[in-house]
């Protein structure tokens, strides 16, 4: 592995060599480079088969947002954005399983439209602004290796304005071999309790919404239907979700979501993609999201699964809460 520098000189990458060894302007070692940003970064060892280069580590976007770039010995991929602690990409052999909208914003104006969006510490409207504030911070990072970061969000003026409570979030993604696992740790490091909801707003790729379907223990459950009356209880009778309006809806106790896909990257008139959400900890409901129809959004191409924590979780202090969510593309 190597450091290098990018055009504008900073100290932000690390090149994942493949195969032969390849010489490089500029390098310094990458635990010089992590102490001059005072990361914490371990020795990885990962190796890909051909002889390709795959950059990991810091990144800035056209608009001066960071990013990390994590790889796997693969070549699989995957972003985190620092501004809302967001994974906007998960590429697993050239397919892209994770969706941003044509609409969204990424110079820091809004929250990124796309990847999965933490909602913390609040999901939909309440007390504080719209899907809370996480997404519309800058997360910290607090350590990272080519294949894992962990990102952290903790109190600042801004929060505590709104939301005046003594935490700790920390974001962990990891780009394993067959996975992307992320996990969410929020830590209560005052002494009085609090009540949070959380959520990963997941926007997922789908070549056309009407290849879509949804599996997953829908049927019998109860969902707020959000398009009906503002909202409305109702009671889900099919196995598998079909989207063929617009959809709003929380699935209580539903937490287990596969999205079967027909079109992507179909090269065989019958093959069917599978993507796998396992959420193993601390989220329990579903929300299905889809603006149908919405060109400006880019409905057609997207639909957010989300993996949502919706009756609030009480904190005691000095106890934390986890959220673990998985993405496991093809049959488990
Ligand atoms: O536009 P936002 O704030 O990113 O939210 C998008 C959607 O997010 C969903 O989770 C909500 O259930 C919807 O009501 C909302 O419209």
């Amino acid at each position: 592995f190597s450091i290098t520098t990018n055009s504008a000189g900073a100290l932000s990458r690390s090149s994942i060599v493949l195969g032969a060894s390849k010489s490089k302007d500029k390098t310094i070692s990458r635990s010089k480079w992590a102490a001059a940003r005072g990361y914490g970064v371990a020795a990885v060892g990962t190796a890909v088969a051909d002889d390709a280069t795959i950059d990991a580590g810091l990144m800035t976007n056209a608009e001066g947002l960071e990013y990390v770039r994590l790889v796997n010995s693969k070549g699989d991929t995957a972003d985190a954005y620092l501004y809302g602690g967001v994974v906007t990409s998960y590429v697993v052999g050239g397919q892209e399983y994770i969706a941003v909208r044509p609409d969204a914003k990424m110079d820091g104006s809004k929250p990124i439209s796309g990847g999965l969006s933490h909602c913390w510490p609040q999901f939909g409207p309440g007390d504080i602004q719209q899907h809370g504030f996480a997404r519309n911070v800058n997360w910290t990072v607090r350590s990272m290796t080519n294949n894992k970061v962990e990102l952290e969000m903790a109190p600042s003026d801004y929060t505590k304005a709104m939301w005046d409570k003594s935490f700790l979030c920390v974001f962990t993604v990891t780009l394993e071999e067959s996975k992307l696992a992320t996990s969410m740790r929020v830590e209560n490091t005052g002494a009085e309790s609090f009540d949070f909801q959380a959520a990963l707003h997941s926007y997922f790729t789908v070549s056309a919404i009407e290849n879509l379907s949804i599996a997953g223990s829908f049927k019998g459950k109860e969902f707020l239907n959000k398009m009906v009356d503002g909202g409305t209880m109702q009671t889900e009778d099919r196995d598998e979700i079909t989207i063929s309006e617009e959809y709003d809806r929380v699935y209580m106790g539903v937490n287990d979501p596969v999205l079967k896909d027909s079109g992507i990257g179909k090269t065989v008139s019958d093959i069917i993609y599978f993507l796998t959400v396992c959420n193993t900890a601390g989220y329990k409901d579903t929300v299905l999201w889809n603006p149908y129809g919405n060109e400006g959004m880019g409905y057609n191409n997207f639909v957010c699964v989300e993996s949502v924590k919706f009756d609030p979780v009480t904190l005691e202090g000095g106890a934390s809460w986890t959220g673990d969510m998985s993405l496991v593309v093809g049959d488990l």
